[in-house]
């Protein structure tokens, strides 16, 4: 039994909770918000602290108006009574220190001795590193040569993504890690992991008896993954520009998605047995070995101007701090196999990008149609049956089936059954960070990246950039605000296939949406 089993109905251990890069924008949209909600939620322990660490001075009190200020801008919960913000926000303090420097570590051990005297912490000490991944080998070694490891309780480091650049840069950097940390007190974020319906995936798969027996090549024709975005690359053009979209989105979310999808059905629900069978997935990706095939199979793309909503948008090349001859995609996809028993043949097709019409993630599963069609006669072409997971920002799954069309003596619609999370009153999914520093604090590991994950998914990645990095130029153009190039609508059709629309998008013929949530 797991630690988070044994509390599944208590508070996180009583730790301090350490945010380095405290004045950035990852701990104002998401970790401070995080922390508030499971506040509010009485999931933290009343005997917690947080030490927020970043360069540029701030007293406490600053800090804290820097807090207030995350809040009320980003959190889901409102904040209460004065007096309840200020019992919450006096938990938090903050201490100004160069990462590079030891002697800032140093002074950081006397502060959380004192705060760990002062609420009566046992030692356990929560390293988050929101902070550029350069950093994280120095932090690492700097917090054992400071003392900062020498508490009486556990110590954990949990790591932002992007883990790495690609394979070599990514074992160097776990090496640099784990001279510090064991394995088990790391968690690697992949955020979309803390997401309720990714983490509802396992559960549809493996608590329902009708969807295992068809879960293979036998009944399902082909899956499709889409993660799009609206957003184009907003202030982090100097990041994307050096990473693009299969190293920012493919390595990580995507094959995420991808291995709790295709798994097999774990024999215990241990994090060690779930991270064992998406490890088995991500070594049976067919590995795209020459240019051709990676021509064959892989689209990419980089948006140009275009418009949405009347509204003109930039291309990705007039975007800040990104170069001007950027060759750097911001929209890919992809045909993957997974090559094994359960699935040989079934085509996955995944496909990201920025700039694309809606925002929306989801999982699109396709089965095979009847064996034939008695229904022919009356001439009736059946539509395959879809599982639909909802993943962001709607959650919820859906089934696509076919029916008699109510009133009709033979007419036959496609009718969605519908579960919408999102829309039921009362339900407020909790932010993946929430579950993320939850998950963490109590040690359980599930939701996070084991290193072999990490390492099969950069190796299967390395692949299609290295094939790319030899024709760097051959970056396909789609204007802002459509759904990218026409190429990627051939990855399909040459199957039989094609891309179905998400999120109600383009669904003007469709009637199946009756009575869903649209
Ligand atoms: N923002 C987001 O939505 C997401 C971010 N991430 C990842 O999270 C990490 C942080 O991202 P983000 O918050 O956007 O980055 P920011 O650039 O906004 O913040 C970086 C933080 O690091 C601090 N910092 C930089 N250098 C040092 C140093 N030498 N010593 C101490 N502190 C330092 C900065 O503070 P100061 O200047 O005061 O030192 C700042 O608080 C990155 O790895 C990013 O890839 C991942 C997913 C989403
Ligand atoms: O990790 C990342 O994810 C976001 C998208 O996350 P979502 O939860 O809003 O869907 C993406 O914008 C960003 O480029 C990437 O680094």
């Amino acid at each position: 039994m797991t630690e988070k089993q044994n509390l599944e109905t208590l508070q996180t251990p009583s730790a301090v909770f350490f945010i380095f890069g405290a004045t950035g924008d990852l701990a104002r949209r998401k970790l401070f918000p995080a922390i508030y909600s499971l506040y509010r939620e009485g999931k933290l322990a009343e005997d917690f602290a947080v030490i927020g660490v970043a360069r540029r001075p701030r007293t406490n009190e600053e800090f804290r108006e820097d807090l207030h200020q995350s809040i009320i801008e980003f959190c889901r919960y409102k904040i209460g009574a004065e007096e309840d913000w200020n019992r919450f926000a006096e938990h938090f303090e903050y201490k100004s220190l160069d990462i590079n420097n030891v002697a800032g570590f140093q002074e950081l051990k006397e502060q959380t001795e004192v705060i760990e005297t002062k609420y009566g912490i046992p030692g356990n000490r929560f390293f988050f590193l929101a902070l550029a991944p350069e950093l994280f080998g120095s932090v690492s070694l700097n917090l054992r040569a400071g003392g900062m490891m020498d508490g009486t309780g556990w110590n954990r480091l949990v790591i932002e993504k992007p883990f790495g650049y690609d394979l070599e840069s990514a074992r160097k950097l776990n090496a640099e890690i784990n001279e510090v940390f064991k394995e088990d007190e790391i968690y690697r974020i992949d955020h979309y992991l803390g997401k309720e319906m990714v983490q509802n995936i396992e559960v549809i798969r493996f608590a329902n008896a009708f969807f295992e027996p068809l879960w293979n090549n036998q009944h399902i024709s082909n899956i499709q993954i889409t993660l799009s975005e609206t957003v184009g690359v907003e202030e982090r053009g100097g990041y994307y520009d050096h990473s693009g979209a299969l190293r920012d989105m493919g390595q990580n979310h995507m094959l995420q998605m991808l291995a709790m999808i295709a798994m097999e059905p774990p024999s215990r629900l241990l994090p060690e047995d779930i991270h064992d069978e998406k490890v088995k997935v991500l070594r049976s990706l067919r590995a795209y070995m020459t240019p051709e095939e990676v021509d064959k199979n892989v689209v990419r793309a980089q948006y140009g101007e275009g418009e949405s909503k009347g509204k003109t948008l930039p291309g990705y090349r007039q975007e800040d701090k990104v170069d001007p001859a950027s060759n750097t995609e911001t929209y890919f996809a992809a045909r993957l196999f997974v090559d094994n028993f359960r699935w040989s043949g079934v085509p996955f097709y995944i496909r990201t990008g920025k700039r694309l019409p809606v925002k929306t993630t989801e999982i699109i599963v396709e089965f095979k149609r009847t064996p034939t069609n008695v229904y022919l006669g009356q001439r009736h072409n059946l539509e395959p049956n879809l599982l639909v997971i909802r993943v962001n920002p709607m959650e919820g799954i859906y089934i696509k089936i076919n029916a008699k069309k109510p009133g009709s003596d033979s007419e036959i619609q496609p009718l969605a059954m519908d579960f919408c999370q999102s829309c039921m009153i009362g339900i407020n999914s909790p932010e993946a960070y929430e579950s993320l520093i939850e998950d963490a604090a109590q040690g359980d590991s599930t939701y996070f990246t084991r290193w072999d994950e990490v390492s099969a998914a950069w190796s299967f990645i390395d692949h299609i950039a290295d094939a790319w990095a030899q024709n760097p130029t051959d970056v396909k153009s789609y204007p802002a605000g459509s759904w990218g190039p026409d190429e990627t609508h051939l990855l399909l059709q040459q199957d039989g296939y094609h891309w179905w629309p998400v999120n109600g998008q383009d669904e003007d013929d469709v009637i199946w949406q009756v009575g869903s949530s649209n």
